[in-house]
């Protein structure tokens, strides 16, 4: 049993549930609602995609965790408590976009951490060793200790990120929400960050990850969520991040290229690919060469959508 699963004492069974959404409803003050009856619950222990066009909600859906939007209705529970219980606690961490921070704030990096711990500190914000440890630990996980004494505005944006996530891991966040941690990074930073994620699952935190990344979807995230201005489809990534249920998030605006005969072999393999596409790292599906559709190579065959 991992470390933050808890026994539920009323069917005696393992209670895993780290983060229960429960058909929430946020309307903002000029009318708007952003969403509606929107519900989904994640394990511990779990890395989770949230994954829906610009405007679906994402955003609010964080915001609402965290108790920054009032709910209209619906609940949300974390780790088999209400919300507001874990965010006393400290255990949401949250790591913003990138258009959500003030780069021109002259502050250093380690200082950006240490904000993490504030919310452990007394009011007068005094800083004890086992603060800075904290400080320490996160900025060498991040592998940013060389950095501490730079400006933040002065970092790459791979750089920020990694400084974020160490703010979250000094704040010993046992829910952390990343809102696009993979806009504007490389490759490598993104791997590394992959590999921390995966890290902190197997210490039975809960990561919703939200992300235009389509193709990284099934390689690390064991679940997704989809939505559009409610949830479309909540569960493990293979049930769940299917084709037909891509095409009911995205509407139109995915893109869909469909590769086979000529155009991808030069032998009589049947297979076709599949790529679909929102803006960032398309998501590839293989044909088995099964479907109907593998054997005759229509029109289409290479279009976009
Ligand atoms: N403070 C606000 N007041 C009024 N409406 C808002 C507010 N914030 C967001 N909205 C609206 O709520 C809807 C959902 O926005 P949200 O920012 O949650 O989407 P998102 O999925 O995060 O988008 P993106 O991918 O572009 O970041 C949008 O129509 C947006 O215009």
């Amino acid at each position: 049993m991992n470390a933050l699963a808890r026994a539920n004492p009323a069917n005696g069974t393992e209670d895993s549930s780290g983060l229960r959404v429960d058909n929430i409803t946020v309307t903002y003050r000029n009318g708007q609602t952003a969403l509606r009856n929107a519900s989904f619950a994640i394990p511990t222990g779990t890395i989770t995609a949230l994954v829906g066009v610009n405007g679906s909600g994402k955003s609010t859906l964080f915001k609402s965790i965290m108790g920054f939007v009032p709910l209209a209705a619906g609940t949300v529970e974390i780790f088999g408590q209400p919300a507001a219980y874990a965010l006393k606690r400290n255990a949401v961490a949250y790591v913003p976009q990138s258009e959500d921070v003030d780069w021109n704030f002259p502050v250093l990096v380690e200082d950006v951490v240490m904000m993490g711990r504030y919310g452990h500190m007394n009011f007068l914000r005094m800083t004890r060793p086992v603060d800075r440890q904290a400080v320490d630990e996160a900025l060498e996980r991040v592998g940013m200790s060389d950095y501490r004494k730079r400006q933040i505005g002065e970092l790459s944006g791979g750089q920020k990120k990694r400084v974020f996530l160490a703010r979250a891991l000094a704040q010993e966040g046992k829910i952390i929400l990343l809102d696009e941690p993979f806009t504007g990074v490389d490759v490598r930073t993104e791997e590394a960050i992959i590999t921390l994620l995966q890290a902190l699952r197997d210490e039975g935190r809960v990561m919703l990850v939200s992300t235009h990344n389509l193709g990284s979807v099934p390689r690390f995230c064991d679940r997704a969520v989809l939505i559009n201005r409610t949830v479309l489809a909540a569960g493990p990534t293979a049930e769940v991040f299917t084709q037909a249920n891509l095409e009911k998030t995205f509407g139109g605006v995915l893109r869909q290229f469909i590769l086979g005969g000529a155009d991808l072999h030069d032998d009589a393999d049947k297979r076709r690919v599949t790529v679909l596409t929102d803006d960032e790292r398309p998501f590839v599906i293989y044909g088995d060469g099964e479907d109907p559709r593998d054997a005759a190579v229509p029109e289409e065959t290479g279009a976009e959508k």
